[in-house]
């Protein structure tokens, strides 16, 4: 049993003085507040003015002053609802829970706030009827800004036993506030059965919660943190470990859910998780704007938000490209295709390369590069990594190659008498003499010239070498000779050539660029998948030329290549260039001190160069890393966060978890999604089958089962929808009505454009000038963008409306083309503003997003261009909070059958002399 419903009656006094008390109550803590907050202000200023010149005092002063611009931040935060609810227990304790903790120093550091995290908290989310948990009664305290606003009590009571709670009483009915529910649409109402059964027994705070649910939306997430729900807070305080996955119907409270776990995680593991940090992973850049205020709303930064396609340092993935390109390079096959591209790379000598060091020619061939590359790829290294392996061979081989010629020359030298005497003179000038090594005639250098033409004294030494016993050449010999190859320009070329050092950016260039480099690494593709991998490199790649689908494949390049020595190289010389620029310049610093120093006329004072050479002097000027733990893993692709949450966690392809896994490697995961939406190709149909890879059955699933955002009578059609995909999956219960039937309006192929001005202008007219979104098919979008923005009401239409993504050049020439459901798609990254009134996007940039209403246009064709069947449809009906509307051309699709024309909704007919509600 629900609550019941029972205003206060007008007068109510002791309503009023409840009011009053809450309201004294809340002014004390923006009191407290404020004192904190000015605290931290006067910290920060006093830090940031102190002027420490020891590097270490520097670094604590930079760490002190960061403290206190977080907490200046987070008091910030907190001054917007502060306060949400109060439980009175059962034993007459009183507890006020808000969004952070704030402790009475004047009363033994009691609590005047309690931090909605904490243990004490957790009835409030919890109490119900059958399991009050002690409390006796619950309060909902509704705010804006140091104002109360409402109060909302549910009474627990021994009556109430197994029967639910006794009783709701809203105590204020103040009217109309800002974030109340829109009074045009009638107050919402909890969804339930025709005969009037409601269908949540359990929900917690109805009222506050229904007036969250119905005010309009602003473009950016809130919190939920004075509305959360049981099922809800089991997920968001689980002690789970391992990976957790959160399945749940659209509007159910995934993101919501996984943002307040981060909240939660920061501050029940805040000592593991500030130094690792926390990534979460969203869909699209728009999505990641929508969300990016909850967890500083919270008072938690340290967060990093990125897509998949930015994972990668460096790269910002925003081309578009067509289906099958994205869903070929999602497959798990192309671990084996990059690893036989990088083989591919490590190659064979087309002809012989003939080097002359010293005496003697060496001659580079396949009985060289054969075993160099097989001993450099049985270490099992990565590709840059295995590389001086292969040099080093190829330069033993090559220095063994003349060594042996030495040898064999030996046996064909005539070896006069006087050799052995040698070995007994063999520094003086009878020697050098004998040898012809003088000054006087032979041949240049001293030597004279053997029959063959050889050099007679080498000869002869090697000659004398042998007949001695002891190696023609010595270790220094070997190791002149491996100098000499070392510093062969035509020898680094041709190791260049057979075994280059790779960046993954270029592995990937090289390999899409060329139909060859493909089908040597890619067998197993089709002729028409291989084909929609090229990619004619053209003018050249900036940072935001690749594809969201690239990235993991730039990450897993990244594993096959390893870094690139160079850039280790390059920076430690830039270190230590940079390290003697700051001893060079500490030594004059010294000398300036020691100059002043040697003026005192005593001389008996210490100079500063006797405390401290220039050494020492430079390494106390280096600058100490001041990034936050988020930029300093932004910027490291080998960085292990501590806890990773991926959202829409379903259109991940199998290259995308394996990225994604590689940031966790303890596998401390949150990962929310719903299969029924995936609309991916690449995206999975199973959480068994995207996570046995990485850990096989050992995860967790929880369920989340009430939709909070669509009203029932739009998931009634969304559901229909969803059975259609005949998967058996059931759409979640709605927690409400929004008092308005969705409609349908068939119109002309030409007149589209015509009515969806219209029709913007009156369903934003409806929503009471909510936001509103017009989702299109992919292949419409940049046609239907322009006229919706014609239909926007507002000061500047094109400051009013956004298309979801900027139109892109796409590969092939295909975007916009109406008919091909495989034409670049344009959504390589959207980055809109979340904020505009109205937006024309496509399903897949609506991902997560809602809006008070929302036309969807072109049912059959979103149908047809899906590579999933209904999941995008699903996706795009329901985005709406409380009005919906189909445009269709032709017949409406057979699973739109219940929804009704727009005349017969009470709906403003759309003009034109096309359009029918048929
Ligand atoms: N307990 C709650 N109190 C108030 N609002 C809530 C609550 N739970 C969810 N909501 C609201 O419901 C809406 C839908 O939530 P959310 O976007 O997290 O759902 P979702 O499951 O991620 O949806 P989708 O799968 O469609 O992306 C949001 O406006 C959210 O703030």
């Amino acid at each position: 049993m629900p609550p019941e419903s029972a205003p206060a009656p007008a007068g109510d006094t002791s309503g009023g003085d409840e009011h009053a008390r809450e309201q004294q109550y809340l002014t004390m803590l923006h009191e407290r507040l404020d004192g904190l907050r000015a605290a931290a202000a006067a910290g920060l200023a006093e830090a940031l003015l102190r002027d420490d010149p020891e590097p270490g005092a520097r670094a604590d002063r930079d760490a002190l002053a960061a403290r206190h611009a977080d907490q200046v931040a987070r008091f910030d935060a907190m001054r917007d609802r502060l306060l949400f609810g109060r439980l009175d227990m059962a034993d007459g304790e009183q507890r006020y829970i808000g969004r952070m903790g704030v402790l009475d120093p004047e009363a033994d550091y009691q609590p005047l706030l309690i931090d909605w995290r904490a243990p004490a908290s957790r009835p409030f989310y919890l109490a119900t009827g059958a399991t009050p948990l002690h409390v006796a009664r619950r309060r909902h305290i509704r705010t804006v800004g140091r104002r109360v606003t409402h109060l909302d009590d549910e009474v627990f009571g021994p009556r109430t036993l197994g029967g639910g709670v006794l009783g709701l009483r809203t105590l204020d009915g103040l009217g109309a506030d800002e974030g109340d529910p829109d009074l045009t649409a009638g107050p919402p109402t909890a969804a339930g059965e025709p005969d009037g059964t409601p269908a949540h027994d359990s929900l917690v705070g109805e009222a506050a919660l229904l007036a969250t649910l119905g005010a309009h939306r602003t473009g950016r997430m809130r919190d939920i943190v004075a509305t959360i729900q049981a099922e809800q807070d089991r997920i968001i305080r689980s002690e789970q470990d391992g990976i957790l996955v959160v399945e749940g119907g659209p509007g159910t409270g995934k993101t919501t859910v996984a943002l307040h776990r981060a909240a939660y995680l920061l501050y029940s593991r805040r000592e593991q998780l500030s130094k690792r940090g926390v990534l979460i992973v969203g869909p699209n850049p728009a999505f990641l704007r929508y969300i990016e205020q909850v967890l500083p709303s919270l008072g938690e930064t340290g967060v990093l938000l990125s897509t998949v396609g930015d994972l990668f340092p460096g790269v910002r993935a925003r081309r578009a490209e067509s289906t099958t390109a994205a869903e070929v390079k999602g497959r798990p096959e192309m671990v084996d295709i990059l690893a036989a591209a990088v083989r591919d790379r490590q190659r064979l000598p087309d002809t012989p390369l003939e080097i002359t060091v010293a005496d003697g020619v060496a001659r580079l061939d396949e009985t060289i590069v054969v075993p160099a590359r097989a001993a450099a790829r049985l270490t099992g290294r990565a590709h840059n990594h295995a590389r001086s392996v292969f040099v080093r061979e190829v330069i033993t081989a090559l220095t063994r190659q003349i060594a042996d010629r030495y040898e064999s020359s030996i046996d064909e030298v005539d070896i006069p008498d006087f050799v052995d005497d040698f070995m007994l003179w063999p520094d003086t000038d009878a020697a050098r003499d004998a040898l012809g090594d003088g000054t006087e005639g032979g041949e240049p250098g001293g030597g004279s010239a053997t029959a063959d033409g050889g050099d007679w004294p080498s000869a002869a030494l090697a000659a004398a070498a042998a007949a001695a016993d002891r190696p023609v050449l010595d270790p220094s010999d070997l190791a002149d000779l491996r100098r000499d190859l070392r510093s062969d320009p035509r020898l680094a070329e041709a190791i260049d050539g057979l075994w280059p050092l790779l960046t993954p950016q270029a592995l990937l260039k090289d390999l899409f660029a060329s139909a060859d480099a493909l089908s040597r690494a890619a067998p197993g593709l089709t002729d028409a998948e291989r084909a929609a991998l090229r990619r004619d490199p053209g003018g050249g790649w900036a940072p935001g030329d690749w594809t969201p689908a690239d990235t993991p494949l730039l990450d897993e390049a990244s594993e096959l290549l390893g870094d690139d020595p160079r850039a280790a190289i390059d920076a430690a010389v830039a270190a230590h260039l940079e390290r003697q620029q700051r001893i060079d310049y500490a030594g004059g610093v010294l000398d300036i001190l020691s100059r002043g120093d040697t003026e005192d006329p005593d001389g008996e004072l210490l100079m500063a160069s006797d405390l401290i050479d220039a050494d020492r002097f430079g390494e106390r000027q280096e600058e100490v890393d001041t990034r936050s733990t988020a930029e300093r893993a932004a910027a490291d692709r080998t960085w292990a966060f501590g806890h990773v949450i991926v959202d829409e966690a379903q259109e991940l392809s199998p290259m995308a978890w394996r990225m994604v896994m590689r940031r966790c490697p303890t596998r401390s995961m949150t990962l929310v999604g719903d299969v029924a939406q995936t609309g991916d190709a690449a995206g999975s149909s199973s959480w068994a089958q995207a996570l046995d890879p990485f850990v096989g059955p050992r995860f967790t699933l929880e369920r989340l089962t009430v939709n909070y955002r669509t009203g029932a009578e739009i998931m009634d059609i969304a559901g229909d929808v969803l059975a259609a995909q005949g998967r058996g999956l059931r759409a979640p219960r709605s927690v409400r009505r929004s008092g308005r039937a969705p409609w349908r309006l068939m119109v002309g192929a030409h007149e589209l454009a015509e009515h969806l001005e219209q029709l913007v202008r009156a369903e934003r007219a409806a929503a009471g000038g909510g936001r509103l979104a017009v989702i299109v098919p992919r292949s419409r979008r940049d046609e239907l963008a322009s006229l919706a923005e014609t239909g926007s009401t507002g000061p500047r239409p094109d400051q009013d409306v956004e298309v979801g993504a900027p139109a892109q050049a796409a590969p092939h020439g295909q975007a916009g083309t109406a008919d091909s459901a495989d034409s670049a798609d344009g959504e390589g990254g959207a980055d809109g503003d979340p904020e505009r009134p109205v937006v024309v996007l496509t399903v897949r940039e609506s991902k997560g997003l809602e809006f008070d209403a929302v036309i969807v246009v072109e049912p059959e064709r979103i149908l047809a261009e899906s590579p999933r069947g209904a999941g995008d449809l699903y996706v795009a009906l329901t985005r709406p909070t409380n009005q919906l509307g189909v445009v269709h051309v032709g017949e409406p699709p057979a699973v739109l059958s219940r929804l009704r024309p727009r005349e017969a909704t009470g709906g403003v007919p759309a003009a034109g002399p096309a359009a029918s509600g048929r």
